[in-house]
């Protein structure tokens, strides 16, 4: 289904972000519509098994990234995060704000050309829609808004390695900080870091986490991260490749 005839979208992407209730996000047209397939979002059962599942939808039989599943599989890892405590609430917030410019490009009269992250980049490069070197006329090109989500997508992709390999004695907050350090925290100014640095201690311990992923026993949280990582592997490899072929990997 289309996202086109959605026009509570945006009104609801708004209100979410003054609001920065994410919950409220299970209420939004394009939520339901986006997820139809994977994710009930107002079954209680809601577990994170079927956010990362979107991710599978992500990748056409050509390798392409279906923008559509894309956003839906941020959604969903938004609204996980919210649910873990307001601490993260301004990360949820710079990630809800980039979830919008790309869902207004997709709803835009150009949305035709917003399909795949693949004929977005062939788009906006062919038209001139993307500062390359200082940001200037287009602060909310599809380019540089999916770039940070994708840097984000590779701090995923080490956070959920190392949760798999994790002990019982194993420290969220240790993981995700050497996650972070490894991957998004290069690309973010000092006093981001520090913010972020002092989020991470805010996550709850690694048993209450697994609780809060409501997928089941242990095992079966690991289970469940050695299937979906390959497939976050891969979207976040497909896309990393499509940059580097443009060159658009340092966009301001
Ligand atoms: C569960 C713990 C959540 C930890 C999240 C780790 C990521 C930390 C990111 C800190 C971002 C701080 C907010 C501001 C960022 C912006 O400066 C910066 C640059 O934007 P600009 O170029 O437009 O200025 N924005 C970004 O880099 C995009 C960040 C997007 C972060 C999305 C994080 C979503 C996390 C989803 C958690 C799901 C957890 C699932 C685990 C089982």
């Amino acid at each position: 289904m289309s996202l086109s005839n959605e026009c509570e979208i945006k009104d609801g992407l708004e209100t979410l972000v003054e609001s920065q209730a994410i919950g409220e996000l299970a209420n939004l047209a394009y939520f339901r519509v986006a997820m139809a397939d994977s994710v009930a979002v107002e079954d209680p059962k809601f577990t994170l098994q079927e956010v990362l599942d979107t991710f599978k939808s992500c990748l056409s039989e050509n390798k392409e990234v279906f923008l559509e599943h894309y956003v839906a599989g941020w959604l969903g890892l938004v609204r996980f995060m919210n649910s873990l405590g307001s601490v993260f609430s301004f990360i949820a917030k710079d990630a809800v704000n980039k979830i919008q410019i790309l869902i207004n490009h997709l709803n835009g009269e150009n949305g035709a050309h917003y399909v795949t992250v693949q004929s977005m980049v062939k788009y906006e490069l062919d038209n001139q829609l993307v500062d390359l070197t200082k940001r200037g006329s287009f602060p909310e090109s599809g380019c540089r808004t999916l770039l940070r989500l994708h840097r984000a997508l590779r701090w995923l992709e080490l956070f959920l390695e190392r949760l798999r390999t994790s002990t019982e004695e194993s420290k969220t907050s240790v993981m995700c900080s050497e996650a972070y350090n490894e991957s998004l925290s290069q690309h973010h100014a000092w006093i981001i870091r520090k913010a972020a640095g002092t989020a991470f201690w805010a996550l709850p311990g690694r048993a209450t986490f697994f609780d809060v992923m409501n997928v089941g026993t242990p095992e079966q949280v690991v289970a469940m991260l050695g299937d979906a990582l390959p497939l976050i592997s891969e979207v976040y490899q497909v896309t990393e490749d499509l940059y580097a072929q443009n060159n658009i990997l340092d966009l301001p």
